[in-house]
């Protein structure tokens, strides 16, 4: 049995602007240690915000209300005295668009390391920045050229690129926001590559719109469906033998969930309780 790193409960975030939005709505989940969980659903169920939630970046917004609580290693993230820098090391995000740093590829992967006063060395920092190249499968490809600028390297690239520059604050977790979704199909096969070597040193979230993706991927699946959790389970039971009929249909495309924005449906959706893999 995993344990769980990462927990939410009962998290609701709210919009609160012109126009007030419940994204998240009372979900309580775990992410088992080491393993990938993908957060699938129809555009604009939750998916993006519930991930942010995860190390408070929806707080980079204003208007944005958030009760309930989540979890690391049993200590919240929310009630508590650490500074959020701390905390976004610990948990770490990898956005959907592959931005380099305006720095070269050494510097990119050594920016965290150095603002951190992780390395005593240049040859400590030197064998760190390529550990994390290496890590991301992309050390054979730029160890002759370190210096060149982050940025003249293939989009595909910079997503490894920015992978490795997470990896260098020495995370726990990784949250990753349709990290393939800009890519061409070779280069998101190599980041999905990456992403199953990193499972079995991270913990990984990973928003996804791809349910192939979703299956080739994630150990644990979520399902969320306008805010609500609806489906979490391993992703063989997920996939072969859903719980909920909106699952089901969202699994075999039998009913077009995009389009259906009725909230007083008959199927009514699985809330809290439900924690991957139980
Ligand atoms: N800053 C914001 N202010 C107000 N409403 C917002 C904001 N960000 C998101 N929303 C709304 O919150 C809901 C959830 O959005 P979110 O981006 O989390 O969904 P998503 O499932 O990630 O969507 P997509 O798959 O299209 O990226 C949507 O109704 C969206 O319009």
């Amino acid at each position: 049995m995993t344990n769980a790193a990462l927990t939410t409960e009962n998290l609701a975030v709210t919009y609160t602007g012109n126009r007030e939005v419940e994204a998240v709505k009372g979900v309580s989940l775990e992410f088992p240690e080491n393993e990938l969980t993908a957060i699938i659903g129809p555009s604009g169920c939750g998916k993006s915000t519930l991930l942010k939630s995860l190390n408070r970046l929806h707080e980079i917004q204003p208007n944005v209300e958030i009760t309930g609580d989540v979890t690391l290693g049993g200590r919240s993230v929310y009630d508590t005295d650490e500074p959020v820098p701390e905390l976004r090391k610990r948990i770490g995000y990898v956005p959907q668009k592959p931005t380099a740093l305006p720095l070269s590829i050494y510097e990119n992967v050594a920016y965290g390391l150095r603002i951190h006063g992780e390395c005593e060395s240049k040859a400590e920092l030197d064998d760190r920045v390529e550990s994390y190249l290496r890590k991301v499968n992309l050390w054979e490809e730029v160890e002759d050229r370190l210096d060149t600028p982050g940025a003249e390297l293939s989009t595909g690239q910079i997503q490894r690129l920015c992978l490795a520059r997470s990896l260098a604050v020495e995370p726990d977790v990784l949250l990753c926001d349709e990290v393939t979704s800009a890519l061409d199909p070779i280069s998101a096969d190599q980041v999905e590559k990456t992403l199953e070597s990193l499972k079995a040193e991270y913990t990984i979230v990973a928003v996804t719109h791809s349910m192939d993706q979703a299956k080739r991927l994630a150990d644990e699946v979520v399902f969320l469906y306008l805010g609500e959790l609806v489906e979490a389970n391993d992703v063989r039971s997920f996939f072969e033998n859903p719980q909920n009929e909106r699952t089901r249909e969202f699994v075999d495309g039998s009913r077009p969930v995009e389009d259906d924005d009725d909230s007083n449906s008959d199927s009514e959706p699985t809330t809290a309780s439900v924690s991957p893999g139980r």
